[in-house]
Formats: C-alpha cells, sequence, structure tokens
C-alpha cells in the first residue's frame, strides 16, 4: 500500500482512512465558487479567494445558526447549474483522495442545489429545469468520475432539512430510486437549535426508511440537548449520530448507546466552531468517548466554512486529546464497521484497512 501524503508535508496519519460525515456543499473550493459565479455571470461581493474566504468562512467560535447563515454566501453560485453540480462532485472525490481518504460517505439535500421541483425554491433562484432528482443524478455522475479518476471510493447520503419537513418524503424515495446507484443513507440536517423536535413529515420519512432497509444517520446533540439524540435513536431509529456530543448529559441514554455500540460522528474543529462545544479541546466529549471506548469516527463536516481538512482534525485530536497512531487505527476501522456499505463491500473496506495497517484481523480491534 503506497503512503499517503499531501503535496505540502506528512499527514498525522498518514494511512487510508474512513470519513463519514462531510457536507458536499460545506466542502466546495473557493476557486470553483469564483469560476462558476463567472462563468454564469454572477457576481458575487468579492473575486478573490482570499476576500470569499473572509465572506464564507468562520474562524471563532460562532453559533450553528450563525454558521448555517454562511451557506447563503454561495449557495445560488452552484445550485440550479448542471456542470457546476457535477464539478463540485468530481472535485470533492478529488479532495478526499489527496487526504488520504480511502472511503467516504458525503452528504448533501438535492432540494438545496435544484431550482425545480422543489418548494420554496432555495437561494432565491428563479425558477428552472434542475429537480432534486436531477440533482442526484448530476452528483452520482461527478462522484463516479471522481472514484475511477482518483482511486478511492465514495457513497452518498441524502440530507432531509429540519426547517423543510415538507421535502422529507421525496428524499427517501430518492434514497430508495439512488440505492443502487451511490446513495447509501438518509440524514437529517440544519438547525437543531430551531427546530428540535422531529417533524411528522420526517418521521413518516424515517419509517419509510425503516420499512425499506434504508440507512439511517440523525444530526443530534451537536447544539440540541440528549432528548434530541434519544428521539433519533428511538422514534427515527438511527444506526448513527451525526454529532452527539450532548449525549454525555444524560448518563442514562449514554449508557445505553455505549452498551449498544452506536457510532457518532464527531467533528472536532466544526464543535468548536459551531459553538457545539466548549473551544477548549481538552474539555471536548471526544474524550470522554475515548476513555469510555465509544464508537467513534473522525470528520471535517464543512471544511470550506472552517478553512480546514481532515488533517486538522486528526492533528487537533493527537495535540488535544493524546490520539495515538494505534487510536486512530482502531478508530478507521471502527468507522469502517458502521459504514453503510453492504456486507461483501465492508469486508473489503476493512480488509484493505487491515492490510495497509499491518494488522492480522483476528486482533479484534
Ligand atoms: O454541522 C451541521 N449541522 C447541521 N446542519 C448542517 C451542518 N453542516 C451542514 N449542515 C446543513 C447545511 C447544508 O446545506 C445541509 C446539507 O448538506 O446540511
Amino acid at each position: 500500500m503506497a503512503e499517503h501524503c499531501t503535496n505540502d508535508r506528512q499527514q498525522t496519519f498518514n494511512k487510508p482512512k474512513v470519513e463519514l460525515h462531510v457536507h458536499l456543499d460545506g466542502a466546495i473550493r473557493l476557486e470553483t465558487i469564483l469560476d462558476v459565479a463567472k462563468q454564469r455571470g454572477i457576481s458575487l461581493p468579492v473575486d478573490t479567494v482570499q476576500a470569499l474566504k473572509a465572506l464564507c468562512t468562520v474562524s471563532r467560535p460562532a453559533t450553528l445558526t450563525e454558521f448555517l447563515g454562511k451557506f447563503d454566501e454561495y449557495m445560488h453560485v452552484i445550485a440550479g447549474d448542471r456542470k457546476a453540480i457535477k464539478r463540485i462532485a468530481h472535485e470533492f472525490v478529488e479532495t478526499k483522495a489527496k487526504e488520504g481518504v480511502a472511503y467516504v460517505e458525503v452528504r448533501y439535500s438535492p432540494h438545496l442545489l435544484a431550482n425545480s421541483g422543489v418548494e420554496p425554491i432555495p437561494w432565491k433562484q428563479t425558477e428552472g429545469d434542475i429537480t432534486p432528482d436531477e440533482v442526484v443524478r448530476l452528483v452520482n455522475e461527478g462522484l463516479s468520475k471522481g472514484e475511477k479518476d482518483f482511486k478511492i471510493k465514495a457513497r452518498s447520503i441524502l440530507c432531509c432539512m429540519r426547517h423543510m419537513p415538507s421535502w422529507s418524503m421525496d428524499v427517501v424515495e430518492l434514497c430508495k430510486k439512488y440505492r443502487n446507484d451511490g446513495v447509501v443513507a438518509i440524514d437529517l440536517a440544519g438547525d437543531e437549535s430551531l427546530n428540535c423536535e422531529a417533524y411528522p413529515g420526517h418521521q413518516r420519512a424515517y419509517e419509510e426508511a425503516v420499512k425499506c432497509g434504508i440507512h439511517r444517520t440523525v444530526h443530534a446533540g451537536e447544539v440540541g440537548p440528549p432528548s434530541v439524540v434519544k428521539e433519533a435513536v428511538d422514534v427515527l431509529k438511527a444506526e448513527r449520530i451525526g454529532h452527539g456530543y450532548h449525549t454525555v448529559e444524560d448518563q442514562t441514554l449514554y449508557r445505553r448507546l455505549l452498551d449498544d455500540n452506536m457510532h457518532f460522528e464527531v467533528c472536532p474543529i466544526s464543535s468548536k466552531l459551531t459553538g457545539a462545544c466548549d473551544p477548549d479541546f481538552t474539555k471536548h466529549p471526544l474524550v470522554r468517548f475515548k476513555k469510555d471506548k465509544a464508537k467513534y469516527s473522525l470528520n471535517t463536516d464543512d471544511p470550506l466554512i472552517f478553512d480546514s481538512t481532515l488533517d486538522k482534525d486528526y492533528e487537533t485530536v493527537k495535540k488535544y486529546m493524546g490520539f495515538t497512531e494505534d487510536d486512530f487505527k482502531t478508530m478507521n476501522i471502527n468507522a469502517a464497521h458502521a459504514s453503510f456499505l453492504p456486507e461483501k463491500e465492508k469486508k473489503d473496506l476493512l480488509n484493505l484497512l487491515y492490510e495497509a495497517y499491518n494488522m492480522v484481523e483476528s486482533t479484534g480491534l
């Protein structure tokens, strides 16, 4: 197995990695936004990468609501443009390959990239002819071309949005339609601080997902209380929890999820900048997860908005939480186990990791 390295310097964990929680629309290149805006004749308030970065990124701990407002700065540039949607998916795979990711599950809301068949039409776009269904096809094309070009594996997760329960049935139908074309699960994203309880629209979609064997993850306990996590597990039947930091505030729930081997998709840099957790990383819930041998993965969430990379997350937990090379191996193996791949492909991914980590499966990790 070739060593994975970036152009500039050695990575903190220079081995194949698994990333399970990253938003496609939070991982667009600044250069691409500028380029597409130029091609489409869309005027932006700025025209340099540095200035656009200042506009789109949060560099100090904010709130989830403030952070979500950053999408307003650039989503209208990409949404409703076939070439741009395909391009961001393709470039995303290239970025992940350079970061040493062997397998990634990338998520997005098809509705938020569409300009037709969606009510209301997002980002103040004028109506066009790109439906959420076509968005999924375009992203699938970009991802599978990326897989071929950059030799890694990429699957997608379709997001329901907390504030738009009327879209959720569509989302699960798209998961069903494209389940053999790279879509592996459904998610519920958006502002948990404003929309704490899952509306009936989301519940119905998740019931349908359960019925049809569509995998399920839910953003919960990121900034919201443990009750949101409880609802995600008990009502929405989540198999993984996006973030889940505030679970530790309810000991009964936390113990139960530990016993059930619930997987937490942890995003350290994100959790600091969205104000989800104490900015002092030594007090991060991940320290507790690690001590209690919880199951978790390390993820970037929205690297565009946090001006970050996967390596920065690895570097952070190494520096402030004492993660070792062995911890990183265990964590990525756990991530592969929690992936939404079919069993055979999961096994192949695990074997790839075992080989790259010089481990034999029987170590029981
Ligand atoms: O960290 C997050 N928490 C909740 N929602 C999020 C987060 N990052 C991105 N999103 C939202 C905004 C995106 O437009 C949407 C789909 O990717 O998901």
